[in-house]
């Protein structure tokens, strides 16, 4: 079997990084990080747990980061410091200054796992995982925002392009200022190929209109939901096409996708996830969807 390799959102997970909030959290002050009132290191680390239960029964084999005690607790959401294509790992640069040593964690990661690097976002071009999203195997769609900027797009741009992969930027929103994390994957989930969770109102216009050219059908998830959770009602992980982990406690956004046909299972995470801003999708970097 192939060892790496994903240009999709919603192919079977096969191999994933992912960091414990036991190993990167029992330290952090919640001010420091711009996390919630409601995080609580011992509980996001037991929550933590709950998800890689769900990922590994999923049949995704989960490769752990690290676990050394170097304070970085925002290292629990591996989606951001690097992504994966069909021809290697791209090693990200970030927008939030905490989180700047996170890309050489993954690249000595991607080293021990004899994964190939493709290249590198170097600054000041910044961009996060979490801003970018497979539309399909040859577009790549990126979030330009407080995360990400126009020198980091290009730069991806140009990793990709000679690959056959077109990288189109779109503006998103400020919504609740600089601190706080919106990224592009905060406003749109895909689900499978043909089928993504969206909270309409924050997305660029320009990408609403590309999927609904591409024919890609769009669940809506509610409003007072996405409110009440800080949008992440709308983070959740496929892992295989309508195969779906959300965080629990959105009945009316979990009804939605099961009327679009999919399986949803969730997980308690009003510590880890709602609390520090980021769900399923940001705590996981997939290596291999096949
Ligand atoms: N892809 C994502 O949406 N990641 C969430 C990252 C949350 C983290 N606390 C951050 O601010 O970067």
């Amino acid at each position: 079997m192939k060892a790496y390799g994903s240009q999709s959102m919603a192919a079977p997970l096969r191999r994933v990084l992912m960091r414990s909030a036991a190993s990167a959290m029992p330290r952090a002050r919640a001010s420091e990080w711009h996390y919630g009132p409601g995080f609580e290191a011992g509980k996001a680390a037991l929550q933590h747990e709950e998800l890689a239960k769900l990922v590994a029964a999923s049949g995704a084999e989960i490769e752990w980061l690290t676990d050394a005690d170097d304070g970085l607790a925002d290292s629990v959401f591996t989606h951001d410091p690097s992504l994966m294509t069909d021809h290697g790992a791209i090693v990200l640069s970030m927008g939030k200054v905490l989180r700047e040593p996170e890309p050489a964690l993954h690249a000595a990661a991607y080293r021990r796992m004899g994964i190939p690097v493709l290249g590198s976002i170097e600054a000041p071009g910044q961009v996060e995982g979490g801003d970018c999203v497979w539309v399909d195997a040859k577009t790549l769609a990126v979030g330009r925002g407080v995360r990400t900027n126009e020198a980091g797009i290009r730069q991806l741009a140009g990793l990709l392009e000679p690959k056959g992969v077109s990288v189109l930027g779109f503006d998103l929103p400020l919504w609740q200022g600089e601190e706080a994390c919106l990224h592009l994957q905060s406003v749109i989930s895909p689900l499978a190929d043909d089928l993504a969770l969206v909270h309409a109102p924050l997305l660029p216009a320009a990408f609403y209109q590309l999927l609904r050219q591409r024919g890609i059908a769009l669940v809506h998830g509610d409003a007072d939901e996405f409110a009440a959770s800080n949008g992440l009602s709308l983070n959740v992980l496929a892992t295989a096409p309508r195969q779906v982990i959300a965080v629990a406690g959105f009945p009316k956004t979990a009804a939605a996708m099961r009327a679009a046909g999919c399986a949803v299972q969730t997980f308690e995470a009003d510590a880890l996830c709602i609390a520090c801003e980021g769900g399923p999708t940001c705590l996981t970097r997939p290596i291999l969807r096949q």
